[in-house]
């Protein structure tokens, strides 16, 4: 297979979407390894398994529509595979095998099959110290765009996924690249005030715009860099509630086309108002553990 991901929004080809299948027993609050997962255990509205895969058989269906080649993990009993998004991402022709947070360590073997068909030269594996996850890295052709937390707390943070060295390393693999990183909110109580990925605040979409939300950036300046770097009439600023709803995890299929939550009223307004396609999907279920459409797909092939 002969991998091509340089953004987030040219035609896609091929992709691996997560699976719900297998999922197990809610989790124990200890088990959570996210806020938005933590609020549903305690309150009782952690999401059924049925549920979880009728929703990701609707996207499968709007994959199959746009003839687009889709990659399932192998079913592993009682692991958690939704989100595909984050245990290996591709920049060009190269697939990183990501370091994940430890919980979810097991998701990588399910997809083993889909690396053995990728020339081993393509393969990057990092050291174990460099954390990296997919949801935290974004490309936009000439830039990779990394969201990382460098607070001195760091290990006691379970939404903290990506972290400087990974930064680093990723700068020394793709010098044709400018890597820009971005500190992120975090909170492993509040899931208002937690940016549990990069493309849980922030994602580009159609020819040049982007959808923001400023309280995920711990840092001011950075995302004002973004907002400049788009230009304010280009930008869908997002409120807390919206982002807490995932809206800028939404998955672009190609510049004009994306699919998005059936109930994001005035994100899927925006888009037509854009001339962009919207594909409508339900996926408030998935929605419950802190990830949405971007982080249960991980694009192998674009144009
Ligand atoms: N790319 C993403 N934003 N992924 C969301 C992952 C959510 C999952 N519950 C976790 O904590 O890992």
């Amino acid at each position: 297979m002969k991998l091509n991901i340089q953004n987030e929004t040219s035609r896609l080809r091929a992709v691996v979407l997560g699976t719900a299948k297998g999922s197990g027993p809610i989790p124990t609050p200890e088990e959570a390894y996210d806020p938005k997962s933590l609020e549903h255990i305690m309150a009782g509205t952690y999401p059924k398994e049925e549920d979880m895969i009728k929703e990701m058989d609707a996207v499968c269906e709007v994959f199959k529509k746009y003839d687009i080649k889709v990659y399932r993990p192998e079913v592993i009993e009682n692991v958690n595979q939704i989100f595909a998004r984050d245990i290996a991402l591709v920049i060009e022709d190269k697939i990183i095998d990501c370091n994940i947070l430890p919980d979810r360590q097991e998701e990588i073997e399910a997809i083993r099959y889909v690396f053995d068909q990728i020339d081993r030269r393509n393969i990057i594996t990092l050291p174990h110290e460099a954390h990296i996850e997919g949801g935290d890295v974004i490309l936009h052709n000439d830039y990779i765009f990394v969201g990382v937390c460098t607070r001195p707390d760091y290990k006691d943070l379970i939404t903290a996924r990506t972290n400087s060295l990974a930064v680093k390393l990723l700068r020394e693999h793709f010098p044709n690249k400018t890597v820009k990183s971005f500190e992120l909110r975090k909170s492993n109580t509040d899931p208002r005030n937690n940016a549990l990925h990069l493309d849980c605040c922030f994602q580009p979409v159609g020819n040049g715009k982007a959808i923001l939300h400023k309280n995920g950036f711990f840092i001011e300046e950075e995302y004002e860099w973004l907002v400049d770097f788009f230009g304010k009439e280009n930008v869908f600023e997002i409120t807390k509630d919206e982002m807490y709803n995932m809206k800028s995890n939404i998955f672009s299929i190609a510049p004009d086309v994306v699919i998005s939550e059936i109930n994001f009223d005035r994100l899927n307004t925006w888009f037509e108002a854009q001339g962009i396609t919207v594909e409508k999907v339900p996926y408030a279920e998935i929605g419950k553990q802190g990830g949405l459409l971007r982080c249960s797909t991980m694009p192998l092939i674009r144009d």
